[in-house]
């Protein structure tokens, strides 16, 4: 009812795992013959029906079967699991990247296929096309690349943004994901090889919101890199300069969000991956001015706390005891000043603002405490002061095993980008936790920048912990018939459900609020009885689901914040009378879901 107008291309539905035989609305194409052979968007492959083939020049240059889409899909799966039988016993690195270039190859040729499959298998898929095999495409780019995909600003190209935004070929744009590519994962600066990482935000964008990927941009902002590995490669595609810095740096990117601003003014711009001085500094400089967020801060810290506000549940307590948990956060990051900000703010809410939260926050040298020298502003207010540490035999620069032994903290959370750094010492110091079901996140990725993976968790920590990490791991066999579930603690369960539900509320700006209903939204999803087994996190198999949920609970308060301005045809006022029911509908049935529609030639 509430379908907003756009290319009828295959806006549909929802309908997962079944081949729709509805008659699907005409889609508008302004190429011939060959050119929409060559063209991802529009092209069938062997699936052109006859008639088609008739009205768009098409015959002649197919084989002459027509092979349907249930059967092409067939088709693709069975060579992907070919793929997987011939590589078995070859290194992880060789077969992850032999499986993202045959998908990457879909992806080139023929789009609605590829969302398809995606789609319907993204618990086997998400680990390719994002964390951890993203991460070594991203290390390989320069070697792999074949075709562009997206759009490329450098340094060179100031003063002509503008124009060159024009470029881009489709109309309109609802949501961009942007890097510099200065801190890419756990993996530092890979300067335009970061490309990927929007590239594959936005293959979850597709997958988990429904968002048209006609409609998507990835962008990256190349100002040079600090990788001298990198600028001594001949293969490297990017700007061979240092970094830009201070005001030469940010007249680029403010360039960058003024040209898009300027040619689609209600798109999103979502920051991925920047390093963390310009992560908080491009948040501040343009949260009020333009519909953006930045990944790494906001939507990490809200997955983080619904999975925080998950273990206390899971210890059988009250939600409000929130407020009492000592929480030890390994990396002062972007990402780990992220979530203790927005864990702040959540303990405020739930015992005032004179609540004094137990968060110990390290980062490379140790325990942060007001007596460091040089303290990054951002950690000031989580630094401990020697009132607080004296008791337990703490100082400034403690170590981590040092603080785990004398805090016995509920929650151990790695956001640190360094692989190994919960040891086995650190990690049966956890066993002394004062909690009944103690936590170990290690969330950094990609999988080898784990702070520990989920067998040392489990072996080391004891079986009655709550396990998470960033990038995906098996669940551990316990033995005697137990299981220690392995959940993900991953943005992608919120940053597509922020995007979908700030595009269609056309939102002015992404408000805290918002974010905090996105966790709120996440964090009550789950039953009590799957929190008791430690499953912290839905099943990536209903990340759809979820994310429509996100998106219903970031619209409303966006209606609530009185920011939320319509969009397309359903206008502001439509929304803020819509009943969450109808709002959880009108998210669903703006879901883009891949089908092929007929095609119509216009000149
Ligand atoms: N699971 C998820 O959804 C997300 C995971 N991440 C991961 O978090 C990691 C960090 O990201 P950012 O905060 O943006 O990076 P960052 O570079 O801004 O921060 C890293 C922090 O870790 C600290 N650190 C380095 N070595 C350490 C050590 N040995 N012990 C303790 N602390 C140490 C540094 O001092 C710094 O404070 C990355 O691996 C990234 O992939 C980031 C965002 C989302
Ligand atoms: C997941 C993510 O955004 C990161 O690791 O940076
Ligand atoms: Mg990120």
């Amino acid at each position: 009812m509430w379908r907003v107008a756009r290319c009828a291309a295959a806006s549909l539905r929802q309908s997962p795992r079944r081949f729709s035989t509805a008659i699907h609305g005409p889609c508008i194409v302004h190429k011939r013959g060959a050119d929409i052979l060559h063209d991802p968007w529009f092209n069938k492959d062997t699936g052109f029906p006859l008639t088609e083939r008739d009205r768009l020049g098409l015959r002649g240059l197919l084989p002459p079967r027509v092979i349907s889409f249930e059967h092409q899909y067939v088709r693709f799966m069975e060579s992907y699991q070919s793929l997987e039988k011939n590589t078995r016993g070859q290194h992880d690195n060789f077969v992850s990247l032999a499986k993202w270039r045959i998908l990457n190859r879909l992806h080139d040729r023929n789009e609605t296929l590829y969302y398809r499959v995606l789609i319907d298998n993204i618990k086997n898929f998400a680990p390719i096309i994002y964390t951890p095999t993203v991460g070594l495409v991203c290390q390989n780019y320069s070697g792999l690349f074949r075709r562009p995909r997206g759009m490329y600003f450098c340094a060179r190209d100031k003063g002509e943004m503008m124009s060159m935004i024009h470029n881009w070929p489709a109309q309109e744009v609802d949501m961009i994901v942007l890097t510099d590519g200065s801190r890419i994962l756990g993996l530092g600066d890979l300067g335009v090889q970061g490309i990927a990482i929007p590239i594959g935000k936005l293959d979850m964008y597709v997958a988990a919101a429904g968002i048209n990927p006609q409609r998507i941009l990835p962008v990256m902002l190349d100002v040079g890199t600090n990788n001298q590995k990198l600028l001594d490669d001949p293969l490297y595609l990017g700007l061979r300069q240092p970094r830009l810095e201070g005001e030469e740096y940010l007249s680029i990117v403010d360039e960058f969000m003024e040209a898009v601003h300027a040619r689609w003014p209600k798109a999103i711009v979502q920051f991925e991956d920047f390093q963390m001085k310009w992560a908080f500094e491009t948040l501040d400089r343009y949260r009020k001015r333009f519909c953006m967020f930045n990944d790494d801060i906001q939507g990490t810290a809200g997955v983080a706390l619904a999975g925080l506000l998950g273990t206390v549940r899971a210890q059988g307590r009250p939600l409000a005891d929130f407020a009492n948990q000592k929480i030890v956060v390994v990396g002062a990051g972007s990402a780990g000043l992220g979530v203790l900000k927005m864990a702040l703010q959540a303990v405020s809410r739930m015992a005032g603002p004179q609540a004094d939260p137990h968060f110990f926050l390290l980062d490379k040298d140790g325990l942060i405490t007001k007596e460091r020298k040089d303290i990054d502003p951002a950690a000031v207010p989580f630094a401990k002061t020697q009132g607080e540490i004296k008791g337990l035999g703490l100082s400034e620069g403690a170590s981590l095993t040092e603080v785990v032994k004398k805090v016995k903290p509920h929650v151990l959370l790695g956001l640190s980008g360094v692989g190994g750094v919960f040891n086995e010492e650190v990690l049966k110091a956890m066993r002394e936790s004062d909690s009944t079901k103690p936590a170990v996140f290690a969330m950094s990725n990609p999988t080898a920048n784990a702070e520990c993976t989920a067998i040392e968790a489990f072996k080391h920590a004891g079986e009655d912990i709550v396990f998470a990490s960033g990038s995906p791991f098996s669940d551990v066999n316990l033995g005697n018939g137990k299981i220690g579930h392995v959940n993900q603690a991953n943005n992608m369960y919120l940053f597509p459900g922020i995007g979908l539900g700030a595009l269609l509320s056309g939102a002015r700006i992404i408000t805290d609020r918002m974010l905090q209903a996105a966790a709120e939204c996440l964090a009550s999803y789950m039953t009590d009885e799957e929190i008791r087994r430690g499953v912290l996190y839905p099943s990536i198999d209903s990340i759809r689901d979820i994310t429509a949920e996100v998106g219903a609970a970031v619209l409303r308060t966006a209606v609530v914040e009185e920011v939320a301005e319509g969009h397309g045809e359903v206008g502001s006022k439509e929304l803020s009378h819509m009943s969450k029911e109808e709002t959880l509908q009108y998210v669903k049935d703006n879901m883009w879901y891949p089908v092929y529609s007929p095609l119509v030639h216009e000149k």
